[in-house]
């Protein structure tokens, strides 16, 4: 069953602002983090969108490490770090959570899938009970697909429903075809009482029609629609007419 603003797992974040003294220093000195509004997320899907650089991945990794995932990604039960670049964000952020917990979890960033799933190689090594987990990733050593591949097999095999799915960026090795794959699994995995907050770059995902559409800009963070994005404006332009824009991008009078 699809979730509600009651059943939600996540209701909103806000800034511990009585905490902060001083907005100097990453990742305080986002414009984002300056101009925090409460972040509402809704019941379904919330994408963070913006330009490179906005604060996209910082606030994602904030929310995840302050609701209990490793900053690397993972589960909520994955307990490993070979990362330790991750910011303090979480220590400064207040998560309002719905009064159920999800059944399963996943946070996902491109940037260190690789050992995410490197540690999931790990587990299956070591004897246990019960199935391996790379079974549920579609079988295949997960360093034996591609890049696109494996976050893919994760994304169709891994999420069972009912779950909280935090994505960084998940189109990053998509091709547009895998894409509208991963919008008919969320939808599925929606209907299936599942939350996900994603942060994208890619008009086709942002495209999900039951979700809300948060911008961080250089004044901060703003509701917006799919057609007012610049993803969509520029990628539109582009298709409609390619010669006029190069014209422009090429200084050509
Ligand atoms: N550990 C760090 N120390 C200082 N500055 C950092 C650190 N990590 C990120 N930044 C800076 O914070 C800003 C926001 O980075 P972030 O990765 O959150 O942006 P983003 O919106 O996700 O960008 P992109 O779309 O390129 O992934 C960038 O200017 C980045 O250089």
């Amino acid at each position: 069953m699809k979730l509600d603003s009651v059943s939600q797992y996540v209701k909103y974040v806000s800034l511990k602002a009585e905490n902060i003294y001083n907005y100097e220093r990453f990742p305080l000195n986002l414009p984002v983090i300056r101009n925090f509004e409460k972040l509402r997320f809704h019941p379904n899907v919330t994408f963070i969108v913006g330009e490179n650089g906005m604060g996209k991945s910082t606030l994602l990794e904030g929310v995840a490490v302050a609701l209990g995932f490793n900053p690397e990604g993972g589960s909520l039960n994955f307990n490993f770090s070979n990362y330790d670049s991750h910011s303090n964000l979480h220590e400064y952020l207040r998560i309002a959570r719905g009064p159920f917990r999800s059944e399963d979890s996943f946070f996902f960033r491109a940037e260190s899938y690789y050992n995410v799933a490197t540690h999931i190689e790990e587990l299956d090594s070591e004897p246990q009970g019960g199935s391996k987990i790379v079974d549920s990733f579609g079988g295949k050593p997960l360093h034996q697909l591609s890049h696109g591949e494996s976050f893919f097999a994760a994304f169709m095999n891994r999420f069972y429903g009912n779950g909280l799915y935090i994505l960084d960026e998940p189109e990053a090795a998509l091709s547009p075809l895998r894409q509208m794959s991963m919008l008919a699994r969320i939808h599925e995995l929606v209907n299936e009482g599942s939350q996900f907050i994603i942060s994208t770059h890619s008009p086709i995902i942002m495209g999900y029609p039951n979700a809300k559409i948060i911008e961080l800009t250089a004044d901060g963070m703003k509701e917006t629609t799919l057609e007012e994005t610049n993803h969509y404006q520029i990628m539109k332009q582009f298709f409609e007419d390619k010669g006029r824009l190069f014209h422009h991008l090429f200084n050509e009078g």
